[in-house]
Order: structure tokens, then sequence, then C-alpha cells
């Protein structure tokens, strides 16, 4: 599975503790990350996580684009509700397309926790059949 991890500043110590506690769950699936998410994962946890922009320098609408393209098959996204972001209409554009292409994301540890689990008993299977498929159009 294509998994994306990002977590806001104040939520990135949550976001160390979740992978290194699911760190061997996570080790069997194609990670991506926002840039300082993924450069800190990496470095506390070893696992390999393929990086893109920082969230605020686009790196929340690269992984959008993956969703978009019906790639990504799970989000982490540990938010930090209490304070303003620069880049505010990425994060809703980026959660908005994990609706559109019912991508299971999660925003906070304790969603996380029920993913990565669902995840390790391979409940996601069905996202084997529509990776990569254009969504299909609902009729107006
Ligand atoms: O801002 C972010 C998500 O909106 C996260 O970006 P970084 O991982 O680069 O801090």
């Amino acid at each position: 599975m294509n998994i994306a991890l990002i977590a806001h500043d104040k939520k990135k110590d949550d976001m160390i503790r979740f992978t290194t506690a699911y760190q061997s769950i996570l080790k069997e699936h194609t990670l991506y990350a926002t840039g300082t998410t993924g450069q800190k994962i990496m470095d506390a946890t070893g696992l390999s996580v393929h990086r893109f922009q920082s969230g605020p320098f686009g790196g929340d609408q690269e992984i959008g684009a993956l969703i978009a393209n019906n790639k990504m098959d799970m989000v982490f996204f540990f938010r930090d509700p209490l304070t303003a972001q620069p880049h505010e209409p990425d994060v809703t554009a980026l959660i908005r397309l994990c609706d559109v292409y019912a991508v299971p994301l999660a925003t906070n540890m304790g969603t996380g926790e029920v993913l990565v689990r669902g995840l390790e008993r391979e409940d996601l299977s069905w996202r084997n059949i529509v990776r990569g498929q254009a969504p299909v159009s609902e009729s107006v």
C-alpha cells in the first residue's frame, strides 16, 4: 500500500511516537511524507520515506496529486487544530480529496491507531482494485 504521513509541527512528536510504535507494520508499505515530517520519521525510526516538499511549500498539494490519481491508499495527517496554518487551503484541499476518493484518513493519533491495525489486518485489500482508477463521475 502507498501510505502518506504528514504532521503539523505541534503534532510531529505524536507522529514520531506513532511511526516508532508501528514501524514493523509500516515498513511493509511504501511511505510518503511532507518534507520535515518525512525527515524526522527517517531520523527517528530508520524507515525509508519518499519525501515531498515541506507542507507550506507545496508538499500537501503533491500528496493531493497522488490522491487525485487514486494512487494513495491511506493518509495519516496529524493536524494541529489549535494553530492557524499559512497553507490552510492546501490542508483543506488534501482532506477534501481523501473524501472524493474514499481514501482512509486519520487526522489524529486515536484514529491512526485504528487505521494502522486495519492496515495490518489487510482490511485495505479493496484498494488494490481501485488504485489508479479514475473516480466515477456523479451524474448531474
Ligand atoms: O505543513 C504540513 C502539513 O500541512 C507538514 O509539512 P512538514 O512535514 O514539511 O512540516
